[in-house]
C-alpha cells in the first residue's frame, strides 16, 4: 500500500490545468483567473474629496478664517473655475478637488452665514482628500492565485474589466454503485439504504469549483456499470463510489479495466479510505472512492479537492493546521488515521477532540465533525495537551 503523500502525488499526475475561457464579470465569482486583467484607468482618476464640506487652498487654511463660497464641486460635476485668495467652494464626497495642495474642512466643523463660512479655532490635521491613483494605476495587473471573491469582482469592476479569462470548470461525472442503494425520496426496500455519497462528494466538488453530472446509480452487474460509465463520456474526471474493495460484488475496478482504465494505484495506507483507486480512462481521470460514506468523504477532501484545484490552475496541497489535544488518544495502526474530530476555539491554539465512534459508516458523526485529526501511521498514544495536526472540514 502506498502512503497518502504518494497517492496525492499520483492523483495529481492524472490531471492538468484545463483550458481558459472568457466569462462576464457577473459569472466570475469563485472562478480562477487564467490571465491577468489590466486596469483601464487610474483610480481615483482625480484627487477627490473624502467628505462633504468645503475645499479651500492651503494659504486660507487658518484657524478662525472667514471665506466666501463661490462655487460647488459634486461627484460627477467638478467646479470649472479658479479661486482667488479668501475664496472656497462647497464640495461633496467623491467630487474632484479644484487644485493640488488644498484641504477639505467638514461642513459640521464650519459656521455658515449666507455665502460666508468661518473655520473653527482648532483645525483638523487631515486634508480629507483621496489622492489621484491611491487605489491603482492604469495598466496595473490583477491575477490572484485563488478563486475570485466578491471583493475581487468589485476591484475588477473598478478597473473597468467587464470580462475575465478563467480556467474552465472541471466537469465531473459521479457514479454511485450498489444494489443496496436508492436515491433520497425513494422508498428503500428492506435490504436497502440511501445513496448519500453522491450528495456529500458532489457538494465537496461543487464547492471546489467543479460542475457535477450526477449519473444514475449503477447496479452490481457488469452491464449496469458499463451502461453508466458510458454516460460519463466527455467528463474530465469520473468519480465512482463503492465497489472498490475485495468483495465479489466489487466490480468497479474490473469493469473500468475492461473499458481501458490505466490504473495508477489501488489501496493506500489510510484510514478510512484504504481501497481508493485512481487512474486514467482515455482523456479522463478516474477516482474510485470507497463505498463507506466517511471513507468516500475523507478521500474526496484529501484527493478530489486537490485534483480540482490543479485543474483550475491553483496550487494543490493539503494545509494541515495545529491544535492541542483535549483528550488522550490511543496509538494508530499501519495506516495514517484521519479521525473525525471537533474543534473548540481558545485564546491560543484550538483544542481538538476525536469522536469516540470512528466507524466509517457514521453519517451523523461526520456531519458533526469540523476537523480531521491527522494521526500518522505507527504513532504512539498521545496525551491531552500535546500538539497535533488537523485538516479543517468547514
Ligand atoms: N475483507 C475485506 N473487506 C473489506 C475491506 C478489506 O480490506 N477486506 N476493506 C473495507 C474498507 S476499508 C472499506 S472502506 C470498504 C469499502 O468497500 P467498497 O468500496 O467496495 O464499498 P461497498 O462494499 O460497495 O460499500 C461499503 C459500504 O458503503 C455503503 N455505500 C456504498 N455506496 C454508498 C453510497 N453511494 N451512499 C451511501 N452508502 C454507500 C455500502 O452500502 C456499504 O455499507 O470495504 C471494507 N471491506
Ligand atoms: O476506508 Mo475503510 O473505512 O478504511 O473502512
Amino acid at each position: 500500500m502506498i502512503s497518502v503523500e504518494e497517492a496525492l502525488a499520483k492523483v495529481l499526475e492524472l490531471v492538468g490545468p484545463l483550458p481558459a475561457e472568457t466569462v462576464p464579470l457577473r459569472a466570475a465569482l469563485g472562478r480562477v483567473m487564467a490571465a491577468p486583467a489590466r486596469a483601464g484607468l487610474t483610480q481615483p482618476p482625480f484627487s477627490a474629496s473624502a467628505m462633504d464640506g468645503y475645499w479651500l487652498a492651503a494659504p486660507d487654511h487658518r484657524p478662525g478664517a472667514t471665506l466666501t463660497v463661490v462655487g460647488e464641486s459634486a461627484a460627477g460635476r467638478s467646479f470649472g473655475g479658479t479661486l482667488a485668495a479668501g475664496q472656497c467652494i462647497r464640495i461633496f464626497t467623491g467630487a474632484p478637488v479644484p487644485a493640488d495642495g488644498g484641504t477639505v474642512v467638514l461642513q459640521e466643523n464650519v459656521t455658515r452665514a449666507g455665502d460666508a463660512i468661518t473655520l473653527p479655532d482648532t483645525l483638523a490635521e487631515t486634508d480629507n482628500i483621496r489622492p489621484r491613483g491611491q487605489d491603482f494605476a492604469e495598466g496595473a495587473e490583477f491575477c490572484p492565485a485563488r478563486p475570485l471573491t466578491p471583493a475581487d469582482l468589485g476591484l475588477l469592476a473598478g478597473m473597468n474589466v467587464a470580462e475575465v479569462s478563467v480556467y474552465r470548470r472541471p466537469e465531473i461525472a459521479l457514479i454511485a454503485t450498489g444494489d443496496e442503494l436508492v436515491m433520497p425520496g425513494e422508498a428503500p426496500g428492506p435490504d436497502q439504504i440511501l445513496c448519500s455519497n453522491n450528495f456529500v462528494v458532489g457538494a465537496i466538488a461543487e464547492a471546489a469549483g467543479a460542475r457535477v453530472r450526477m449519473l444514475p446509480i449503477a447496479r452490481d452487474t457488469e452491464d449496469s456499470l458499463r451502461g453508466v460509465f458510458a454516460l460519463a463520456e466527455g467528463a474530465d474526471l469520473v468519480v465512482t463510489s463503492g465497489g472498490a474493495s475485495v468483495g465479489s460484488h466489487d466490480l468497479v475496478g474490473q469493469v473500468a479495466a475492461e473499458l481501458g482504465l490505466e490504473r495508477s494505484f489501488w489501496k493506500i495506507a489510510m484510514r478510512p479510505g484504504k481501497p481508493l483507486m485512481a487512474g486514467k480512462m482515455g482523456a479522463a481521470a478516474m477516482l474510485g472512492l470507497p463505498g463507506n460514506p466517511v471513507s468516500a468523504t475523507v478521500c474526496a477532501h484529501l484527493f478530489l479537492v486537490p485534483m480540482l484545484q490543479k485543474m483550475q490552475g491553483l496550487p494543490a496541497t493539503h494545509a494541515p493546521r495545529r491544535a492541542m489535544l483535549a483528550e488522550d488518544v490511543g496509538p494508530t495502526g499501519p495506516r495514517t488515521h484521519f479521525m473525525r474530530a471537533r474543534l473548540r476555539e481558545t485564546e491560543g491554539l484550538p483544542e481538538i477532540t476525536a469522536f469516540a465512534n470512528q466507524d466509517s459508516a457514521m453519517l451523523s458523526v461526520l456531519a458533526e465533525a469540523d476537523a480531521l485529526l491527522i494521526r500518522p501511521l505507527g504513532d504512539g498514544p498521545r496525551k491531552a495537551g500535546e500538539i497535533v495536526e488537523y485538516l479543517p472540514l468547514r
